[in-house]
């Protein structure tokens, strides 16, 4: 199959895909998505939005963002250009895991992705100069249901690869609350979200 699926060792929602890579004399060809092998590995809810950033300097750190419900997306991630600390967070409430928070690096060079369920925070700092991320979610943008979490919230307690006073963020970012903080988290309600 083009495709190899391995659950997170910490956050075992989270899925990590491995597409396969045809190479040949030109280059190599690779099958990104395929809703068919991803159903079969549990990843069922249709995508139907597609998300591209670009982002020039190393260090530049987006989130955590994620969408309450009725809005919770689900994400699939994968870097198109340069290389990126790609970070989920379990904030189900409920959840056995709740702020526990897994990591990978994503990169043009190892095509892998990472699908990031809903009820999980999501960031990603970028390893080197111009970045480019692309990811598809399952749920529209939907800014009134969107919310963030300090990306350095000690509770979540990541060591980002970049000293804090060289590191890039919007001025939304700069302002997000801790996860202790926050008022709407997803609710875990029997097993799921
Ligand atoms: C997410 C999004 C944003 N926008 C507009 C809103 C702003 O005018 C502009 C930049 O948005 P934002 O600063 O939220 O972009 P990022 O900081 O890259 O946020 C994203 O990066 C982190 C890592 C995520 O996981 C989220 O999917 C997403 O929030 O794009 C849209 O028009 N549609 C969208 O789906």
């Amino acid at each position: 199959m083009p495709f190899d699926f391995k659950p997170d060792g910490v956050l075992p929602e989270v899925i990590h895909v491995q597409p396969k890579r045809f190479g040949d004399d030109r280059g190599w060809f690779a099958e990104t998505f395929r809703a068919d092998v991803f159903a079969e590995a549990g990843i069922t809810e249709p995508f139907v939005q597609d998300n591209h950033s670009w982002s020039a300097e190393k260090g530049t750190i987006r989130g955590f963002h994620f969408q309450i419900t009725p809005n919770a997306q689900a994400k699939l991630v994968r870097c198109l250009k340069g290389r990126i600390l790609d970070v989920a967070v379990d904030i189900r409430k409920g959840s056995p895991r709740f702020g526990r928070a897994t990591s990978v690096e994503l990169s043009a060079a190892n095509g892998a992705q990472l699908y990031i369920p809903r009820g999980f925070a999501h960031a990603f700092c970028t390893l080197e100069e111009t970045c480019e991320v692309a990811y598809k979610t399952d749920a529209y943008y939907a800014p009134i249901h969107e919310r963030g979490i300090a990306h350095d919230d000690p509770d979540i307690g990541i060591d980002w690869p970049v000293d804090p006073a060289r590191r890039i963020l919007s001025d939304k970012d700069k302002v997000l609350p801790r996860l202790a903080e926050l008022v709407e988290v997803p609710e875990l309600v029997g097993g799921t979200l």
